[in-house]
């Protein structure tokens, strides 16, 4: 098969394909760009193979930088955008030299593509637009298929995070995983705990952020793999429950972690040890732990306060809303758009006066009661109970 238009992301590669096929060794484009390019996806990181190696890659170009050296990895700089070359490499077969981490260079395409996890990620794409095409994922494409790449226990032996990426396209792409695929996860779920937490982290929230996402929790669940995440060893249940709730794409990885953190039931001193078992990111964890006392009220039908509102931030409230549409307690996004625009400040830093103002006004020492007293008029102001000038402040804080 051939490509008549390549997308423009392969255009402006293709200098790098042509000054190493000029050098006299073979270069392709491979992995998810191929895939996404024949599925009409957005394409990001093009990603190049080739027979020369790093070596030969540093002499060809003029702009490189070692990336991953040990991996067969250099970038190479062709105009101010940064390709990955990578050379064919395996773990068996004709041994050029081999590295501690047992990464084998080869000048084959074939030894190359042969270790790859899924036949739809082994294409190739030659510079004319050829596809060259060794494990038939040109039809598990056009099919929808996840098959692993020759025997599937192998493949998810050399690198067990590959389950995960099954049931992550599984939903990223809305595929289906191929049955002996399928049963070699089942059948080697456990693998998946010999995985850093981080890539799985990334895979989960891939899968959970995809537009097919009730495939991949099928898989998720059937195969077992859930079992062998952090803090998911009992949450079979909350799993079945997730997967009766209505499908519609999340928007956010906070909302992914607020989905989870509800249907597991854990309150906002629970849900901080929890992400950070899956290592997620402070901020994460701070917008989740803020949204779910938000999603709480939703959920009781409180009406959020405006000091609720202050204290979340509209971007929290709004997670909150979307994941309180699943269990049928949302309401309008304008109406928490307008009722937030109408606080009469959005943080501290907005009110009319500041520490200093009442050191000065009411010839106190600094120390707690300063904070105190600061607390209490932000709380007073956003409540609109007391008009946010400088005066009427003073006032306040000297009744006080
Ligand atoms: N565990 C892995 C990871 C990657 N690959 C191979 O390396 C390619 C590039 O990997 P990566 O960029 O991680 O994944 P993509 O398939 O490109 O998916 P994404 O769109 O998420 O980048 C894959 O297509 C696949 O051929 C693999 O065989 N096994
Ligand atoms: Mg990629």
């Amino acid at each position: 098969m051939k490509l008549t238009q390549l997308p423009d992301e392969f255009v402006q590669a293709l200098p790098v394909l042509q000054t190493i096929t000029q050098a006299g060794f073979e270069a392709y484009f491979v992995g998810g760009s191929v895939r996404d390019a024949l599925l009409g996806k957005k394409i990001h990181d093009v990603d190049i193979a080739t027979s020369a190696y790093p070596a030969e890659i540093k002499q060809i170009f003029r702009r490189t930088i070692d990336t991953g050296i040990q991996h067969g990895t250099v970038t190479v700089m062709q105009q101010e955008t940064a390709y990955e070359v990578t050379t064919f490499r395996t773990e068996s077969g004709y041994q050029d030299f081999r590295r501690p981490d047992h990464v084998t260079f080869v000048r084959s395409l074939r030894e190359d593509l042969k270790r790859r996890d899924f036949t739809i990620n082994a294409l190739a794409l030659q510079h004319d637009g050829t596809i060259i095409d060794l494990f038939a994922g040109l039809t598990d494409l056009e099919n929808k298929v996840i098959r692993a790449v020759g025997d599937p226990n192998e493949r998810f032996h050399e690198d067990a995070l590959r389950m995960m990426r099954a049931v992550r396209f599984e939903s990223q792409l809305g595929f289906t995983i191929e049955a002996n695929t399928e049963v070699a996860i089942r059948a080697q779920h456990q693998l998946l705990s010999k995985i850093a937490v981080e890539r799985i982290h990334d895979e989960f929230v891939k899968l959970m952020l995809g537009q097919a996402r009730y495939n991949g929790l099928v898989s998720f669940v059937q195969t077992e793999l859930y079992q062998q995440c952090p803090d998911f060893t009992n949450a079979g249940p909350a799993f079945k429950a997730l997967l009766k709730l209505p499908t519609t794409p999340l928007r956010s990885e906070a909302a992914v972690w607020l989905l989870i953190a509800q249907q597991l039931q854990l309150d906002s001193e629970q849900v901080k040890p929890f992400l950070r078992h899956w290592k997620s990111a402070n901020d994460l964890i701070h917008a989740v732990s803020t949204s779910l006392p938000v999603l709480q009220k939703f959920l009781a039908q409180q009406p959020l306060s405006n000091w609720d509102f202050y204290q979340a931030g509209l971007t929290n409230v709004l997670t909150a809303n979307q994941i309180a549409y699943f269990y049928g307690a949302d309401v309008a996004e304008t109406t928490l758009q307008s009722k937030y625009q109408q606080l009469p400040i959005k943080q501290r830093s907005e009110l009319a006066v500041n520490g200093g103002d009442l050191l000065q006004a009411l010839a106190l020492k600094p120390g707690p009661k300063l904070g105190q007293l600061l607390a209490h008029l932000e709380r007073a102001v956003v409540a609109a109970q007391i008009p946010n000038q400088k005066a009427a402040l003073i006032a306040a804080a000297t009744k006080l």
